[in-house]
């Protein structure tokens, strides 16, 4: 009688449905990898359109950015016996998102130290300053050498440049971007790899162990070679997200972060 039953016919066929409309929304589902103009234009049109204010979205993406780290290298997987992290910071939202992550990283039991050479003389980056400062989260005047960089901490958080850089890397960063090509601890990159044209990448620029895409990944993303990619920043409203054709995955219950 195997496999003679029309009534498991039936459930056969349906189960080949089942999975034919599975593959088929797995590959709807594929995340879709931005250009440098588009995540420009989502970037504004979330303060435009949909009401957000820089400074609430910064939040939500440097907490992201603190908790996928706090997931890649936690706490007990620290070589150094203190738990010391090195956030460098550029002059944008970039490094505005390093600043909100060094103080959830503070709060969440690691020692951040920042390096913040190019400060804007805007209120929202004054604040996040002070609230680092007053966390007692030392700020470095100078880049130390990549040796004293290797002794001295457990994790490199690059949040320099992000989706608006272009050209030539200006000094001071550099410099800076020289040190960290010859550093061997573990850099883990905020939405992007600092010196990485945003679509094409960069063969001999930095090469993180991770990298934290916020919104959704960047184009330079799929040359992205470390061990952890992770996605952050779950404030896009369902309007925007279909007008971009996002396709994000969906983030597991109440998390703020999902591994790629
Ligand atoms: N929607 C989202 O997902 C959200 C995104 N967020 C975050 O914002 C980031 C984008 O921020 P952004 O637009 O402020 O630009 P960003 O890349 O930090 O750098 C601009 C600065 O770099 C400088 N600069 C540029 N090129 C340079 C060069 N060659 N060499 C030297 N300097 C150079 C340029 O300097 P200037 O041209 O002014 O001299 C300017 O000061 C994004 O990646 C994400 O992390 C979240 O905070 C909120 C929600
Ligand atoms: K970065």
């Amino acid at each position: 009688q195997t496999g003679t039953c029309p009534l498991s016919a039936a459930a056969n066929n349906h189960k080949k449905d089942c999975n034919s409309s599975r593959a088929a929304s797995t590959m709807a589902q594929t995340i879709k990898y931005l250009g440098q103009e588009e995540a420009q234009h989502i970037d504004e049109e979330l303060f435009s359109e949909y009401g957000f204010s820089v400074d609430q979205l910064m939040e939500l993406a440097g907490f992201s950015c603190a908790t996928a780290i706090t997931r890649a290298y936690p706490l007990s997987s620290l070589v150094k016996p203190r738990p010391s992290v090195l956030v460098i910071c550029g002059p944008g939202n970039n490094g505005g998102d390093g600043l909100v992550c060094a103080r959830h990283l503070k709060l969440f039991g690691y020692e951040p130290t920042i390096l913040y050479p190019k400060r804007p003389n805007k209120p929202l980056f004054q604040g996040l300053t002070t609230q680092c400062q007053k966390m007692e989260i030392p700020f470095l005047t100078e880049m130390p050498e990549a040796k004293m960089v290797d002794q001295a901490y457990n994790l490199v958080i690059d949040a320099i440049f992000g989706f608006s850089f272009k050209g030539a890397v200006r000094e001071p960063f550099g410099s800076v971007l020289d040190v960290l090509k010859k550093t061997t601890v573990p850099l883990a990159s905020i939405d992007i790899p600092s010196g990485w044209d945003v679509e094409q990448g960069s063969a001999d620029g930095l090469q993180p162990d991770m990298l934290i895409s916020l919104t959704a990944p960047k184009k330079s993303a799929s040359m992205f070679r470390g061990r952890y990619h992770f996605l952050g920043g779950r404030f896009v409203p369902p309007g925007l997200e279909r007008k971009y054709q996002l396709n994000l995955p969906q983030y597991p219950g109440t998390d703020c972060v999902l591994q790629l």
